[in-house]
């Protein structure tokens, strides 16, 4: 079995394929102090209480964090006696190298991102992860990342407004009921709501200008489903694309060392 990780700036997210299906996915805040036997404290605990036979053979790493990789090293090694997989890292190969400028170290959850939607739809897409950062990658023809755009992330730009502005609360994003708001939470939510939905149909509708085919739009990320809400704003919303890419990746690794 295959254990896929997908360590973000904010979220650290455990996946177990065991070739088939995905039998649970596992989350917890991104901390890069955890040791490698911290994480097998709480990996395996929340094993147990789902009552899932893990027998891991395989780990495959993208994180977007450089520091905690040593850890999650350690851990793949300690625990399940193997050596990961870690997307970015010269050994890792990809099925379609990105091209992007020389010296660009592209993040690996776009990467990943790229190859997953690569692999359930072809090539011409739009990638939209709606993360710490949303991200818009560009998957062409052929499969390989040639580049896209990296604006705030929605909580990142609440959080701003709480931290920078002494009268605005925290408050969480949700799709307002009018767009003219009538409280202060309702202010906010609508300008974080309504300002995405226009960001992501300006940025998309930006992009099919720039490049010379159709394109097809695909959502992801845990907030995706809610913008979906707010307009036609894609073709496709899922929400495991990153860890389908994992999978995707490491598969494309075992080819290439079975030659
Ligand atoms: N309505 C909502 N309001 C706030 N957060 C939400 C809402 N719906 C889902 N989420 C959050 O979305 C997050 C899942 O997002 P995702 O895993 O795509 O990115 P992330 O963990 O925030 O960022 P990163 O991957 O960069 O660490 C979860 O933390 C979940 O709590
Ligand atoms: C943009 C984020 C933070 C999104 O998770 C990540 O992909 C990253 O750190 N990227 C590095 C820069 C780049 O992708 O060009
Ligand atoms: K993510």
């Amino acid at each position: 079995m295959l254990l896929c990780i997908d360590c973000g700036n904010t979220n650290t997210v455990f996946s177990i394929w065991d070739g088939e299906r995905f039998l649970c996915t596992l989350r917890t805040a991104t901390e890069h102090t955890r040791t490698a036997d911290q994480y097998f404290t709480w990996f395996s605990t929340l094993i147990a209480h789902h009552r899932i036979e893990a027998r891991i053979t395989d780990v495959i790493i993208s994180s977007t964090v450089p520091r905690v990789v040593f850890n999650l090293r350690v851990f793949a090694d300690r625990y399940f006696n193997t050596r990961p997989l870690v997307v970015g890292k010269p050994e890792c190969l990809l099925p379609h190298p990105a091209r992007v400028d020389a010296g660009t170290n592209v993040g690996p959850d776009r990467l990943v991102n790229s190859a997953g939607a690569y692999d359930r739809h072809g090539g011409d897409l739009i990638v939209v992860d709606f993360g710490t950062a949303t991200t818009f990658d560009v998957v062409a023809h052929d499969g390989a990342y040639v580049g896209g755009v990296i604006a705030p992330g929605v909580n990142l730009s609440l959080e701003a407004l709480h931290m920078a502005a002494a009268a605005l609360p925290h408050v969480d994003v949700t799709k307002p009921q009018a767009v003219i708001g009538m409280n202060t939470v309702a202010c906010m939510q609508s300008g974080v709501f309504w300002g995405y939905v226009g960001l992501v149909r300006e940025i998309c509708a930006r992009i099919r200008g720039e490049y010379e085919r159709p394109m097809r739009i695909i959502g992801t990320g845990g907030l995706a489903p809610l913008f979906a809400q707010g307009d036609v704003l894609f073709d496709t919303v899922e929400d495991d694309l990153t860890m389908h890419g994992l999978t995707v990746i490491h598969a494309h690794n075992k080819e290439q060392e079975a030659r």
